[in-house]
């Protein structure tokens, strides 16, 4: 169900099938680091052994394909790049398009369509309809995550995908200042409206990690208002700022791969581990709420959720 301009539609949200958990990451602000937050969660978790897309939806600024040392013309081979975007059923296998796969996680780009370097993006609502169109046309296989890069803010393509699409959550990406937190704040309000369960921010540039004395340094202000407006959501990852970062991106690897012994690689193993709990438990408790016999059962017998997963 979705309410806009106060008239109520009725609008049949489509699920994936071959995908477990169908996420987006979103921002209210540009530049805080949602590509570089989703290509190193995504590497956690496909480091976790989990089978992981990500789609990169922005294409105001398709950065994952660099971020991910993959080029446009290996992504085209052997297909047509010409997507029906008024179709809105799944393609036949053999005329699907392969994503490109690096570091064990499937890599499908809007930039791959409407070209990396091209000055003027698509219309807004053909975006979502490009998006939406990607998730059925990419032949993703059997996935359990499946991550959509979200271009910054609250119009399209983000009001088409949760209008159109079964979204199992969102993870917001944010930085500690309050321009950027007051932003994420409207993000987090959309997709409440729109009944996406939002799992959790992910802190960017969450200070800086002294390289000499290896003390914590905030740099960015923050009032304790502002502050307030996101403590409502689980914090999934504190990232700091660290020019290796930068680095890593910029050549095509990501610094979890490329330095992950460092405090910034070692934050996203941990938030992806964080990610991969919390979903963990959202299926536990939808299955028992379809089958709440089995929990009572449980209940009955005296076990617990460890026991149960042992
Ligand atoms: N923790 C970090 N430490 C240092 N630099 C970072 C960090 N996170 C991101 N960056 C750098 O900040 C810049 C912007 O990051 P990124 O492209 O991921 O942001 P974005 O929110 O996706 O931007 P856009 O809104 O343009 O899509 C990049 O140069 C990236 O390498």
């Amino acid at each position: 169900m979705y309410k806009g301009s106060g008239v109520v539609q009725h609008i049949q949200r489509t699920r994936l099938e071959q995908v477990d958990t169908l996420l987006v990451v979103g921002s209210g602000k540009g530049g805080v680091g949602k590509s570089t937050v989703s290509v190193n969660l995504a590497v956690a978790l496909a480091q976790q052994g989990l089978r992981v897309g990500l789609l990169d939806g922005d294409a105001y600024g398709p950065s994952i394909p660099m971020m991910l040392g993959v080029r446009k013309r290996a992504a085209s081979k052997g297909s047509e790049a010409v997507l029906p975007l008024a179709e809105r059923k799944e393609l036949p296998r053999e005329k699907k398009l392969q994503p490109l796969v690096r570091y064990g996680v499937k890599i499908m780009s809007v930039g791959f369509f409407i070209g990396e370097e091209q000055a003027v993006a698509p219309m807004p609502d053909v975006l979502g309809m490009l998006i939406r169109q990607l998730l059925y046309s990419v032949d993703w296989g059997d996935l359990d995550y499946l991550l959509i890069d979200l271009p910054p803010g609250t119009s399209e393509p983000q009001a088409t995908l949760c209008r159109e699409i079964h979204l199992d959550g969102a993870i917001l990406v944010t930085t500690p200042q309050d321009i950027a937190r007051i932003d994420t704040a409207k993000a987090l309000a959309m997709f409440q409206q729109s009944s996406v369960p939002v799992l959790g921010i992910m802190q960017n540039m969450d200070g800086f990690l002294c390289p000499h004395c290896g003390g914590h340094v905030d740099i960015f202000p923050q009032s304790q208002e502002v502050r307030s407006v996101l403590d409502v959501l689980p914090v999934l990852g504190r990232i700091p700022l660290d020019p290796a970062a930068v680095v890593s991106g910029d050549k095509g690897h990501p610094v979890i791969i490329s330095l992950p012994d460092s405090p910034v690689a070692q934050a996203f193993v941990l938030a992806g581990q964080q990610l991969a709990s919390l979903i963990q438990q959202q299926h536990h408790q939808i299955s028992s709420s379809q089958n709440p016999a089995a929990v009572s059962e449980d209940a009955l017998e005296g076990k617990t959720e460890h026991d149960r997963e042992g």
